[in-house]
């Protein structure tokens, strides 16, 4: 039986104060909405992280893999983000199944898969934003699904197909996604600063995030992902309508993030690119991880586009087409 489509990711998972606070927040000054912040801090110390304090007990909406199964093995401290046996059905159809993931604290992690092989779909699953039918997503261990709010902090998000308030100016965003994440006005500002800068963004903070071009509206989500200093910067298509002198500013902040101990994961589609700065990658296919490991052991001394298309390229189906070459005119 065919089950009804997924409705919009946004609208499963938006807690009710997050909502609350946008509706508040779109159309007051900056200065106003400073004294509405939440002062928590969210920076979690080492030992939250190997002790987290016992949540409530709450019906785990999650499917498990059976513990008795190997893939079910618990995370290592090193390890920034695993996943195992992830599962999504949209309808009768698998869009992820059963995808297993490891990537290395520090890492510069890299999904490529052709269109339609589950990568945001995933990339969703792993941030909380999608709830998966089956498989465990841990983020420095945090179970993603059991404990959300307390792996939430450690996440920076780039979803896919941006829809950001783009009716604020850049630094109203900013500060948005600051307030959202708990930050007082005095840190928002500074870091604001510091990431407006990194990005070439400083003179283009008071126009509105509507008038901004393709790649200014991706590095300004990007430094709204990186505002509560996460230690996951989870980046669908980064670099997708972002120019080459632009492309290398944000993998020069990017660069310094892992320098720092900052884990990177990505998906894209420039095999060229992937192949430059990642030093892990996944191949994906069809909801199937096809290779996945340190960059050097899943190329084999190939190329990334020649590994790539030879794990999951086909033939192109160009037979047929004689038409093409009778022009109209
Ligand atoms: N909300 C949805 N409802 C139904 N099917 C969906 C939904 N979202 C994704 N799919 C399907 O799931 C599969 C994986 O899609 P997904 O967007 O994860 O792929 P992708 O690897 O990110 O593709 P691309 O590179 O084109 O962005 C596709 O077959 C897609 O049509």
């Amino acid at each position: 039986m065919l089950e009804r489509p997924e409705p919009p990711v946004e609208a499963i998972e938006a807690p009710e104060d997050v909502v609350l606070l946008v509706e508040e927040t779109v159309e007051a000054p900056v200065d106003e909405l400073a004294d509405e912040v939440v002062e928590t801090p969210l920076e979690t110390s080492v030992e939250e992280l190997v002790e987290p304090p016992a949540p409530a007990k709450k019906r785990r909406p999650v499917r498990r893999t059976a513990p008795e199964s190997p893939a079910a093995t618990p995370a290592s401290a090193d390890v920034a983000l695993s996943v195992q046996g992830l599962t999504k059905f949209f309808g009768s159809a698998a869009a992820v199944d059963g995808i297993d993931l490891e990537v290395p604290a520090g890492s510069f992690f890299g999904i490529v898969g052709p269109n339609g092989a589950g990568k945001t779909t995933t990339l969703s699953m792993v941030t909380g934003l999608l709830r998966p039918d089956g498989g465990l997503v841990r983020v420095f261990g945090l179970d993603v699904w059991d404990n959300p709010t307390l792996a939430k902090r450690k996440i920076g998000v780039l979803p896919d197909r941006l829809r950001l308030f783009d009716r604020l100016t850049g630094a109203e965003f900013l500060y948005h996604a600051g307030a959202l994440r708990g930050l007082d006005r005095a840190t928002i500002a500074q870091r604001a600063a510091d990431l407006s800068a990194a990005f070439g963004l400083e003179h283009s903070l008071h126009r509105l995030v509507s008038d901004y071009s393709a790649g200014m509206t991706k590095k300004i989500a990007i430094a709204a992902a990186m505002i509560h200093a996460p230690r996951l910067l989870v980046l669908d298509e980064p670099f997708e309508s972002v120019d080459p002198v632009s492309t290398s500013v944000v993998l020069d902040v990017l660069r310094r993030f892992t320098a720092a101990g900052g884990t990177v994961v990505l998906s894209s589609h420039s095999m060229e690119l992937t192949e430059r700065v990642c030093d892990a990658i996944a191949i994906i296919a069809d909801g199937v991880v096809l290779a996945e490991g340190p960059l050097a052991e899943v190329l084999e001394g190939k190329s990334l586009e020649e590994r790539f298309v030879e794990l999951a390229g086909g033939e192109a189906a160009v037979e047929g087409m004689e038409w093409l070459q009778n022009f109209s005119d």
